[in-house]
């Protein structure tokens, strides 16, 4: 069945009108409304029930009401008072349920027969207003924090117009087992909300109110959770209310369509969008990419990236038949040098990377039905048609077939160019590094698993001179396509750097090959080596050409990594990499000195 998707309006930037603006535009049928975002608003109540509904959108939950039950007689009185304003402004909004947090009130006392028998009374009043009330336990309720408490005394109170609010969060993050979740009545389930978190020991307050992210994001078992609620019979919407202080920040246009992809996909990963039963709704299954297929580099001035592509040992093959394309290769690694449209900003950029896919319009698909910006298909009329989406960081992302019979093949577009072309050191692309806006890291992450199949990795911090990197890689099963999505200080100044890494069997020979041929290779500190040297039994003659040519080292229980870096031109640089089999990493120990080098390298300091 086609399930309603909301987005409470907290979990968006902006104005109110900007906030519902970007939920329709992203898909979502309907909103949570938060008080504040109503109070902050300069539209009247009945003007935004009309934009809301201008828009295509429901107003599905009026939220919070706070501080309501177990308490005195004569204080229960004045919350009824205030809970009658509510309601009345409910009616003038168009919306029929008002979420009611459990009670962090000094005042409330711990008496479910009273706390049940005031939650009646304000159902009975919801009831002559029309209305209904979801009661929700936070996971600090004073004395109401668990979802079963809560339902406790929603069955106790025994009225239509009470039931449960669920809320992922607040039931996760006391790492509740939602299983009993299955044995609620579906109908006394009056909301759902859903919101995952990165795990993380702090206190559970400032945890849900700065840290939740939308779903897949984080390390909560949505799908698992969301089972259990459609298992009770709930037919309500899917909302997301996700308290997270980038998204507060981030544009909301991007936000939303960022939330109603992590919807889709975790409806997918409950088993409501696969197989026959999702009818209409089913989404494309993932193709998995099964190698990159080329790099694409952007740049108005060839010269100074060829000059060094050649050094690291590779040769242009070939020259797109319409444009200003060259493609370069070594081993299985394909470099497109674009002089044609400038790159960001005039300086070389990483502006593409062709990804090998099984079924190249399946992929195409799958992204355009989790809302990837689909690009033109075809370059120019010639051209063979590439199926391209644009990523969160605007990489354009291209499904293509590499000289496979079946299909077309973009080297279709090219003609060879005569020369000789010697065995070089590199054998294939070890992995990209993409540097990403850091209000789109998340959303990355999902983007790269949700719509490209990747499987994601722990994130990892490294502490940077400058600041704090954060990284976290994306995979496919047998390691062939590596993406690592960074965020953080840029080396050398604010604009991002993105770089390739070249696989080779022998890096030392490559760094000298590259060297002799005119390379230039980042410089590492003298310390750098010292303390390598302690850590670890390299061979004294390995250490010595470590030193000589800026070779990092790390090494995890199955094998080591070797790594050089080439001087950055203009927002790329190029990694040679030797990795042992089994080595899983990208020396990621190493950065910080890798990053103060580059610095060092840029601003001389
Ligand atoms: O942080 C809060 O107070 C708060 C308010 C309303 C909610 O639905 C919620 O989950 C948390
Ligand atoms: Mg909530």
């Amino acid at each position: 069945m086609r399930r309603r998707t909301c987005i409470a309006t907290v979990s968006l930037s902006g104005s109110l009108t900007e906030k519902l603006a970007a939920a329709a535009r992203a898909g979502f049928d309907g909103v949570e409304l938060f008080e504040h975002d109503l109070l902050a608003s300069p539209l009247g109540p009945e003007e935004v029930r009309d934009l809301a509904a201008d828009l295509g959108l429901g107003i599905d939950l009026y939220q919070p009401m706070r501080d309501i039950e177990a308490v005195p007689e004569d204080v229960f009185a004045r919350n009824l008072r205030r809970a009658a304003h509510k309601f009345r402004l409910m009616a003038r909004l168009g919306v029929d349920t008002v979420l009611v947090c459990s009670s962090v009130s000094p005042l409330a006392v711990d008496d479910d027969a009273l706390a049940a028998g005031q939650l009646r009374r304000l159902a009975e009043l919801a009831e002559e207003h029309g209305v209904r009330v979801a009661y929700e336990a936070l996971a600090w309720g004073r004395h109401v924090d668990t979802y079963d408490h809560a339902w406790r005394l929603v069955a106790a109170a025994d009225h239509p117009a009470l039931g449960v609010c669920l809320d992922s969060f607040h039931i996760l993050a006391r790492g509740t087992d939602p299983a009993g979740i299955a044995d609620l009545p579906g109908d006394r389930i009056f909301f759902l909300q859903l919101a995952d978190a990165p795990s993380t020991a702090m206190d559970v307050l400032q945890w849900s109110r700065h840290h939740r992210c939308f779903p897949g994001q984080g390390d909560f078992d949505l799908p698992g959770f969301l089972r259990h609620v459609l298992a009770a019979g709930y037919r309500g919407p899917l909302s997301l209310e996700v308290f997270n202080d980038v998204f507060r920040q981030a544009e909301a246009g991007p936000t939303a369509v960022d939330a109603q992809r992590s919807l889709r996909a975790l409806l997918e990963a409950a088993g409501e969008l696969a197989g026959e039963s999702a009818g209409e709704n089913a989404l494309p299954a993932p193709t998995v990419p099964s190698g990159v297929a080329f790099a694409e580099l952007v740049t108005p001035d060839a010269e100074p990236v060829s000059a060094l592509l050649r050094a690291l040992g590779f040769a242009r093959t070939a020259r797109h038949r319409g444009k200003p394309v060259t493609l370069w290769e070594q081993g299985a690694a394909r470099v497109l040098l674009n002089t044609g449209t400038g790159g960001r900003g005039g300086d070389l950029t990483l502006a593409a990377i062709g990804l090998e896919s099984p079924d190249p319009a399946a992929a195409a698909r799958r992204a355009e039905a989790l809302l990837a910006p689909v690009l033109p298909r075809r370059r120019a009329p010639a051209d063979t048609p590439l199926e391209a989406v644009a990523a969160p960081d605007g990489t354009e992302l291209f499904f293509c077939a590499t000289d496979r019979a079946e299909l077309p093949s973009w080297t279709a577009d090219f003609s060879p160019t005569p020369g000789e072309r010697d065995p070089g050191p590199v054998e294939r692309i070890d992995h990209l590094a993409l540097t990403q806006p850091w209000h789109h890291f998340d959303e990355a992450a999902l983007f790269h698993h949700a719509v490209l199949g990747l499987r994601p990795g722990e994130s990892v911090d490294v502490a940077d001179t400058y600041g704090l990197l954060r990284s976290r890689v994306v995979t496919n099963d047998d390691g062939s396509v590596r993406v690592v999505l960074t965020v953080g200080p840029a080396p050398g100044g604010a604009a991002p750097v993105q770089h390739i890494a070249f696989a080779t069997a022998d890096v030392v020979a490559a760094a000298r090959r590259f060297r002799a041929a005119g390379g230039r290779l980042l410089r590492i500190p003298a310390n750098y080596h010292d303390d390598l040297a302690a850590r670890h039994d390299i061979p004294p003659a390995e250490l010595a050409s470590f030193r000589e040519l800026g070779i990092l080292y790390d090494r995890d229980e199955r094998g080591a990594f070797r790594h050089c870096y080439t001087e950055t031109v203009g927002r790329v640089f190029f990694e040679l990499v030797q990795r042992d089999p089994g080595y899983e990493g990208y020396g990621a120990p190493n950065a910080p000195v890798r990053l103060a080098a580059q610095r060092a390298a840029a601003t001389g300091r």
